[in-house]
């Protein structure tokens, strides 16, 4: 299987975000939806961004992914403006709704980034098995969509997103609308996966457990307009070192108690004092 890691000699650093505001123009005026913004993503890490509704964290991913641009401040992707990442396609993106072309099968969905890149069709087929068995699904080639669950449909936009084998990986709850054991198998998946192909991600959720469990950083923000609070060290060893059995561990639950501190404290509250708006404390 192909797998993909940072050359020794490239950028230490997956994303730098330098002082990023973001302000919407809306009918009731102006919304600043990110205020003096400022975050490094090293290579291979994995960061969460958790915090209230309408705090900002769906822009964030945006303006890094330049779906959007920042009303002052500047981000680069592995030393590059986030103009030029996209173009060279150095990022995979995967949102909450899995995205699917219904018409088209599990496999033709997967080779879809490669088809508009004009990658062959012998060469496409290739790396499409190998992300079909990556991500579980290779008797499920020839299915569509439809045919496949929730999760299924998740793993094929994973699948998809790692096409061509981005160095960072750009998730918006892409496991949010996943019943609890579905979303926990996904998420000891995406460990396995990032072990193997050891991309950087940037991960927004509103769970708690799912931060801690997947990130080596979170990123804890305030309410709106959104600002890094703080950041919390998860330092619970590499994904390749995480299982199931870690959810258990009191370390773990330590560090989700930290987390779920530091958002008390970002939105007002004394800690441990009740829920954060809009966060999953389970
Ligand atoms: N295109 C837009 N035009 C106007 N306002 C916007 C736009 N996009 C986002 N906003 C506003 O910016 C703020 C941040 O939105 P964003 O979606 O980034 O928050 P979020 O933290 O991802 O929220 P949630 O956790 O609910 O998904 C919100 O107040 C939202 O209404």
């Amino acid at each position: 299987m192909r797998v993909q890691s940072q050359p020794p000699s490239g950028p230490a650093v997956a994303v730098e975000v330098k002082n990023v505001t973001r302000i919407f123009a809306a009918k009731s005026g102006e919304v600043t939806a990110l205020s003096d913004v400022s975050l490094d993503v090293a290579a291979g890490e994995f960061v969460s961004l958790i915090g209230p509704s309408g705090c900002g964290k769906s822009t964030l991913l945006r303006l890094i992914a330049d779906l959007d641009q920042p009303t002052s401040g500047t981000i680069d992707v592995f030393g590059k403006p986030a103009k030029a990442a996209r173009e060279a396609q150095d990022y995979g993106i995967a949102f909450q709704q899995a995205g699917l072309l219904p018409w088209r099968s599990v496999q033709a969905n997967i080779e879809l980034p490669l088809e508009l890149h004009g990658q062959g069709k012998g060469a496409r087929a290739a790396r499409a098995k190998e992300l079909l068995a990556l991500v579980g699904l290779s008797d499920f080639a020839g299915h569509m969509p439809g045919q496949l669950s929730g999760g299924m449909q998740q793993r094929v936009a994973i699948a998809r997103s790692l096409a061509e084998s981005p160095s960072l990986l750009l998730m918006d709850e892409p496991f949010g609308a996943l019943d609890e054991m579905t979303r926990e198998r996904l998420q000891t998946e995406l460990l396995r996966i990032r072990a193997e192909t050891n991309a950087a991600v940037v991960f927004v959720t509103h769970s708690i457990p799912e931060a801690v469990y997947l990130s080596d950083r979170v990123v804890v923000m305030s309410p709106r307009p959104g600002r890094v609070e703080r950041i919390i060290d998860v330092a619970l060893g590499s994904a390749k070192d995480r299982a199931e059995d870690l959810r258990e561990e009191t370390q773990f639950f330590e560090r989700v108690a930290a987390v779920r501190d530091a958002l008390h404290i970002a939105h007002g509250d004394a800690p441990a004092s009740g829920g954060a708006k809009g966060v999953d404390i389970r």
